[in-house]
């Protein structure tokens, strides 16, 4: 089959469209960050940088770190983003350009999102760093494609049993981690648990400045809700598109997270910087290992 003109759509300059990315600019392990500034953050720590490039919020930095051919790529907020970005890596690597046709031996990405939290449980703390076995996503991203064979139905009915969840809402989807690379990172000292992922960062994560939430208990409930002894651990914004995406394509994806916010004791680190260069330094050794 080929692919249109107005589907895979290309720059004159031959690369993909909002990436702006060549097949040979990347490598085949993947960081991912939320913010362009920490695209650099990561790669400050490099040996080497071949190649960097940014077009909208997608800055891409591709070079070795110990030996191990990295690309740190921005994937800017939301759920809405993933969709290209997780899209456009795959085309980079599983679409042939020339024929725009879909390669027969399709490759195989290692994905890993360095991204900042908020905690909704009293005991992980700010500055510590947690790393995603599960996530539930409350936005609608994956209901666009075939996902059936990839959810745990049991788990999400429950959740919305529990939460009271309004229909008004998009059902929330329930999407394992990689578990290779998840027991990979596991350490004693790094929190682990199930990560919500919502398309907003105040009334969706029951923050309120001066709106009314729709459900002013809905990060109690979250705190509160446990399933097969798990609980849902913290809030951010693009995890479980990540995890849902990388499934779907065949691509093995992991979220990493360093907690800046305790939404239950009310805190806010008073170093962000710090415990993001933490997690950073910390992961990039155990990623040079894979
Ligand atoms: O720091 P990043 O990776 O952007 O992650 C978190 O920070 C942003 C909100 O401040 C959202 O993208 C959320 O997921
Ligand atoms: O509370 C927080 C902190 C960082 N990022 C989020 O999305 N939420």
């Amino acid at each position: 089959m080929t692919l249109a003109p107005s589907e895979l759509i290309l720059n004159e300059d031959g690369s993909i469209y909002h990436l702006h990315l060549l097949p040979e600019h990347i490598a085949e392990t993947i960081i991912t960050v939320g913010d362009p500034d920490r695209v650099e953050t990561v790669t400050k720590h490099f040996d080497t940088i071949e190649f960097s490039t940014q077009k909208r919020e997608f800055k891409t930095q591709t070079g070795s770190y110990k030996g191990k051919r990295l690309s740190v790529i921005s994937t800017g907020i939301g759920t809405d983003n993933i969709d290209i970005v997780l899209n456009e890596l795959d085309a980079l690597v599983n679409i042939d350009f020339e024929t725009r046709s879909i390669k027969k031996d399709l490759k195989t990405l290692n994905i890993i999102r360095l991204g900042t939290s908020g905690s909704i449980q009293q005991d992980i703390p700010v500055d510590s760093v947690l790393i995603s076995k599960k996530a539930l996503g409350f936005d609608a991203l994956l209901h666009f494609y075939e996902n059936e064979s990839h959810r745990d139905r049991a788990f999400e009915n429950a959740f919305v049993k529990h939460a009271n969840w309004s229909l008004e809402k998009s059902k929330p989807y329930c999407i394992l981690a990689n578990q290779d690379l998840f027991n990979h990172f596991k350490e004693d000292n790094i929190y682990s648990g199930i990560t919500a992922t919502n398309i907003g960062f105040y009334g969706p994560q029951g923050r309120k400045l001066r709106l009314n939430t729709q459900d002013p208990q809905m990060n109690k409930r979250l705190e509160s809700f446990s399933y097969s002894g798990e609980s849902i651990t913290n809030l951010e914004m693009e995890t479980s598109g990540i995890y849902g995406l990388s499934l779907l394509l065949g691509h093995r994806a992991l979220s990493i997270n360093a907690i800046l916010a305790n939404r239950t004791k009310e805190t806010f680190s008073s170093q962000p910087s710090k415990i993001v260069e933490d997690m950073i330094v910390w992961a990039l050794d155990r990623i040079a290992l894979l």
